[in-house]
């Protein structure tokens, strides 16, 4: 006769479980399914939450911007000013990130170079308006655009495993946008993904265009209101719902990963759509893949 375990023995395999739980099943299911462990996006939100999340097409590594050695000169003093917005995820404003003649140097020289802005859905990239209406131009690596890989990677504490990608300049015209998304695409246990995002303004001479965090909280304190959009549409303090005014000059800087490699669903973000103007972005992102040196030999 088949005899059934005994509840000592029950409770002592339960407790067996809990590591299994917390090492290896918990970090498979974040890894592999992000998306499960996002909260749902406020009703607060302009654009709804159907964008697939990411972008990056992970087929070939040459988004990356590979340290090659080739030599450049920065100008001696970076003038930029700090603003701690969140802790967690890890959210700083940076006033004054890149100059106006870097900026100017930067739009002058995509100013020939721009096609319409594509997404990814995982599968294919292909131009979707109703996702993302912009053009963006692939910067060539000069000695600005070097000086920008160099202030970025500084700015983080030369954190090993970290690669700057390949920039884009990315131009909004009247009602140009790009809906809610995350920056990052939960694929760290297939080799790497998007910790960080430098949203940099480098050019604003436009009305609406703003960058917009619908699950963060609109922090305490005046001084915020130079940099945020704090009237208008009846946003108060404690509130959920951030938007940045795009400012030339300035950036967003955020963490998309958390320590264990999880996206941080607070991260949800879109560009706002330009109402009047032009407003010209550039993405400095940092990919994150702790093989890759390993794996090329580098
Ligand atoms: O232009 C913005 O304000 C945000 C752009 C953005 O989120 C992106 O390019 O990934
Ligand atoms: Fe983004």
């Amino acid at each position: 006769m088949v005899s059934l375990p005994k509840f000592s023995t029950l409770f002592t395999w339960a407790l067996y479980l809990i590591p299994v739980y917390i090492f290896v099943l918990d970090p498979l299911v974040r890894g592999f399914f992000p998306s499960l462990l996002a909260p749902p996006s406020g009703s607060d939100d302009l654009f709804d939450d159907s964008s697939a999340p990411g972008g990056i097409n992970l087929t070939d590594d040459s988004f990356i911007s590979p340290e090659d050695g080739v030599p450049f000169n920065c100008p001696s003093a970076e003038g930029y000013r700090v603003h701690l917005l969140s802790r967690e995820p890890l959210i700083i404003y940076i006033e004054n990130f890149i100059s106006e003649t870097e900026a100017n140097h930067i739009l002058d020289m995509s100013v020939n170079k721009y096609t319409p802005s594509i997404v990814y859905d995982g599968q294919t990239e292909r131009v979707d308006p109703n996702k993302r209406l912009s053009d963006r131009a692939l910067l060539d690596r000069d000695n600005t655009v070097r000086c920008l890989e160099d202030r970025a990677r500084a700015f983080q504490g030369w954190r090993p495993d970290l690669y700057i990608e390949r920039m884009w300049a990315q131009r909004y015209n009247a009602s140009g946008h790009y809906r809610h998304h995350y920056d990052w695409a939960g694929s760290l246990a297939r080799g790497g993904d998007r910790f960080s995002t430098f949203m940099v303004y480098l050019d604003a001479d436009c009305e609406g265009g703003g960058t917009n965090f619908p699950r963060l909280r609109m922090p305490d304190g005046e001084g915020w209101c130079r940099f945020l959009e704090c009237e208008g549409d009846g946003k108060g303090k404690g509130e959920m719902g951030v938007t940045f005014k795009p400012i030339k000059g300035n950036a967003v800087f955020w963490e998309n990963l958390r320590a264990d490699g999880t996206g941080y669903p607070e991260t949800w973000h879109a560009a706002f759509p330009v109402t009047k103007g032009t407003k010209v972005g550039l993405n400095v992102w940092s990919w994150y893949q702790p093989k890759r040196r390993n794996r090329l030999g580098r």
